[in-house]
């Protein structure tokens, strides 16, 4: 039995009632799909419930207005609602308050915020940043990157045989030439949960900040960011039941406020004159130009919906599911999986069966409805450190079920036998 209502849940995602293997250059439906679909992508995008789709509908119907600017009416309602989302996310991830919550377009433009609107102004040659070898290329390329135009030295802490980080390494690349050390709290590619609380006290003992990558943790498990100590803290609407065109910036009151603007333009301006300009107050300092306000205010409702649910059920759901899944895939002795055991990861596997190109598997596992992701998940540095050239990943939500596993595991049967 599930700690929650899987049935009820599918009733409010239309889209996992879709049959697929029709005519893909026509998009929706079409009368010759005829084989269900089991999506087991969500560490790429989750699929988004109704309550998402009719806030945004409701916006663009009857509130739809430019924000912070007019005075009328429906500029009133939309500002308002758009600074609720702020508030709304702050109390999801414990945040003090809005000031501490920037939107931007995803967990990428997140990182490069700092990047760009600390790292190239606080970082030179006698600095360090240090990240993981598991990092997503969002953060690993953008402070590689930024290492190469200050001349700061980017390290990376190894990753043990079980996918699970070196401590001792860590505590020796971190030092007091460190000034940044940025990691993933999950692993998209691994499942590895990493000791972000212990990485943000070493960070801290040696007078650097920490950044946390929360992608594939705030959809997935509770998360509260001052509990962490995270210095920053990012993460992506679309992949916790939101919509595309969101990502949260969380950083502290007082980091966020020393910090120079990332992009220029209007709202985020207090005063212009010829010569100079003087800066809104937090959060909108950091939003430039029209903001993503249908996005936030669809953000506002993933996360009251999520939150009815409650995460730390959702964790529990997909902890019965990535478990079942891994002894599934590895009772065949063909089968690699990456990363930690079934019982101490988040919720995927990212896998290979011998002798089958992960893209045919997944182009095979397609053929029975089952979507999964092939290829190299934004870690093409771990996938090297790997020996591996490219993985299949099957990763779970709170509206997937055992039975969905059944069907990816005798579709990748079919394919042993194929390649066999
Ligand atoms: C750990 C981690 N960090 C950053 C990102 C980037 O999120 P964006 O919303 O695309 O900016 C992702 C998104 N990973 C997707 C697309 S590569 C996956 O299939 O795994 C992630 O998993």
């Amino acid at each position: 039995s599930y700690p929650i209502d899987v049935d009820a849940i599918r009733e409010d995602f239309p889209i996992l009632q879709r049959k697929i293997g029709g005519d893909v250059t026509v998009p929706g439906p079409s009368e010759d799909d005829d084989t269900p679909l089991v999506y087991l992508d969500n560490g790429a995008t989750s699929q988004t419930p109704d309550q998402v789709v009719d806030a945004i509908a409701d916006y663009y119907r009857t509130y739809n207005s430019n924000v912070h600017r007019g005075i009328h009416h429906l500029s009133q309602e939309a500002s308002v609602a758009y600074e609720n989302a702020h508030d709304r996310v702050a109390e999801f991830i414990g945040a003090n308050g809005r000031e501490e919550v920037v939107f931007t377009k995803n967990t990428t433009e997140s990182e490069n915020l700092v990047a760009y609107a600390w790292g190239l102004n606080e970082l030179g040659p006698e600095d360090s940043v240090v990240l993981t070898q598991m990092e997503h290329h969002a953060s690993l390329v953008t402070w590689q990157q930024i290492g190469k135009k200050t001349g700061a030295d980017v390290r990376f802490i190894r990753v043990d045989e079980e996918g699970r980080l070196d401590m001792d390494h860590a505590r020796e690349l971190v030092d007091d030439s460190t000034k940044m050390v940025s990691v993933v709290h999950v692993s998209n590619t691994l499942g590895t949960v990493n000791p972000v609380s212990e990485l943000a006290d070493l960070a801290h003992d040696h007078g650097a900040y920490i950044f946390v990558d929360g992608a594939q943790s705030v959809p997935n498990r509770p998360v509260d960011v001052q509990d962490i100590d995270a210095d920053f803290f990012a993460f992506s609407g679309h992949k916790m039941c939101g919509p595309t065109g969101i990502g949260v910036l969380y950083g502290k009151e007082e980091i966020l406020e020393e910090m120079e603007p990332y992009l220029y333009g209007g709202e985020m301006i207090r005063r212009v004159s010829y010569d100079d300009a003087s800066w809104e107050d937090l959060p909108w300092k950091f939003e430039a130009g029209t903001p993503v306000i249908a996005q936030g205010i669809a953000l506002h409702a993933a996360i009251d919906y999520l939150d009815d649910i409650g995460m730390e059920k959702i964790q529990r759901h997909e902890e019965q599911l990535v478990e079942y899944a891994y002894d599934e895939l590895t009772a065949f002795d063909d089968v690699e999986i990456y990363g930690p055991p079934g019982d101490d990861r988040g919720g995927l596997v990212a896998f290979n069966l011998d002798g089958v190109h992960a893209h045919d598997l997944s182009s095979i596992v397609n053929d029975y409805g089952v979507a999964i992701r092939a290829g190299d998940h934004c870690t093409q540095p771990l996938h090297d450190t790997l020996g591996v050239a490219a993985s299949a990943r099957a990763s779970f939500y709170l509206y997937n079920t055992h039975e969905e596993i059944d069907v990816l595991v005798d579709a990748v049967d079919e394919a042993r036998q194929l390649f066999g």
